[in-house]
């Protein structure tokens, strides 16, 4: 197992996830995302920047569903999910998470990862009122599944515990569970480290790797912070004013100009180190 950002010539070789093709949103008289194109290579880390405004929500939005797009197109693996809604593109295999955590406070850690398996398991409401065998088999291979998630994710400790009880960090990390409840082939994970001190955030980097790399899948970030963006990212996508105005390796962003003349300005080349 790599803990490292693959390089360039791996992703490449890898089959695109998802192909999103000349993305146009308009909100009345403002372009919100120009004519962007974009893919998410296999098992790959890549993330979305910009500043303020640039778009980066907008897109991930008509990503997911929750926005239309005003003109193009967005493929996952080989299905056309332009006009889907949300939960049948979760169910198709892109999970989420929110940039305000959205957990069921009042449920236990495992209730909440259970609620969402919900979407794949078989029962109908016959089995689940007379609690047939197969409903109980179901109920048990669900709880198993949940355990493992949490585990997966490093909080099987709290299990138990009320998802309102937990830590910042073991919210988020159950927010990923929750996600990956959904088997999905791609995981996008909007600002995930918001609240997190620099161990957190630096832990959540490893963390990120792991989950490419043994649930093999991709993952794509929206993310303010330069640093864990440089050390979690196999590739980079930048938006500015609504446009692609770069795309790369880390060491691509951090050195092209129109980057850190439009985004980081003069200040953010000491954040990109
Ligand atoms: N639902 C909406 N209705 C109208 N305008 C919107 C809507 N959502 C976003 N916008 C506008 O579209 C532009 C892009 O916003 P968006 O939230 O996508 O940027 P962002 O890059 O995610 O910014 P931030 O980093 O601040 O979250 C902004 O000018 C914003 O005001």
């Amino acid at each position: 197992m790599t803990t490292s950002p693959q390089t360039d010539a791996s992703l490449d070789a890898g089959t695109v996830k998802l192909h999103a093709d000349r993305i146009t949103v308009k909100f009345g008289g403002l372009v919100a995302v120009n004519d962007v194109s974009f893919t998410i290579p296999g098992q790959s880390v890549v993330s979305l920047i910009g500043p303020n405004g640039a778009g980066k929500t907008t897109f991930f939005n008509v990503l997911t569903g929750l926005y239309r797009a005003t003109s193009g197109r967005v493929v996952l693996g080989e299905t056309d999910i332009t006009n889907l809604v949300p939960h049948r593109i979760a169910a198709l295999g892109m999970a989420r998470t929110f940039q305000n955590i959205r957990l069921f406070g009042l449920m236990t850690a495992e209730e909440n990862v259970k609620v969402a398996m919900h979407s794949k398991l078989h029962s109908g409401p016959f089995h689940t009122i007379v609690r047939t065998p197969r409903q109980r088999r179901e109920e048990r291979k669900a709880q198993e599944m949940a355990r493992e998630l949490l585990e997966f994710v490093g909080i099987g400790k709290v299990a138990n515990e009320y998802a309102r009880n937990l830590s910042y960090g073991d919210q988020r990390r159950l927010e990923v569970a929750r996600a990956l409840a959904l088997e999905p082939s791609i995981l996008l994970l909007d600002e995930p480290t918001a609240g997190m001190n620099p161990q957190e955030s630096g832990r959540f980097t490893q963390f990120v790797h792991r989950v490419r790399d043994e649930k093999d899948l991709s993952v794509l970030l929206i993310e303010h912070d330069m640093s864990v963006v440089m050390q979690v990212s196999d590739r980079i996508t930048v938006l500015d004013r609504g446009e692609k105005i770069a795309e790369g390796s880390p060491d691509d962003i951090r050195s092209d100009t129109r980057v850190i003349e439009a985004y980081l300005g003069k200040s953010g080349r000491d954040k990109t180190t």
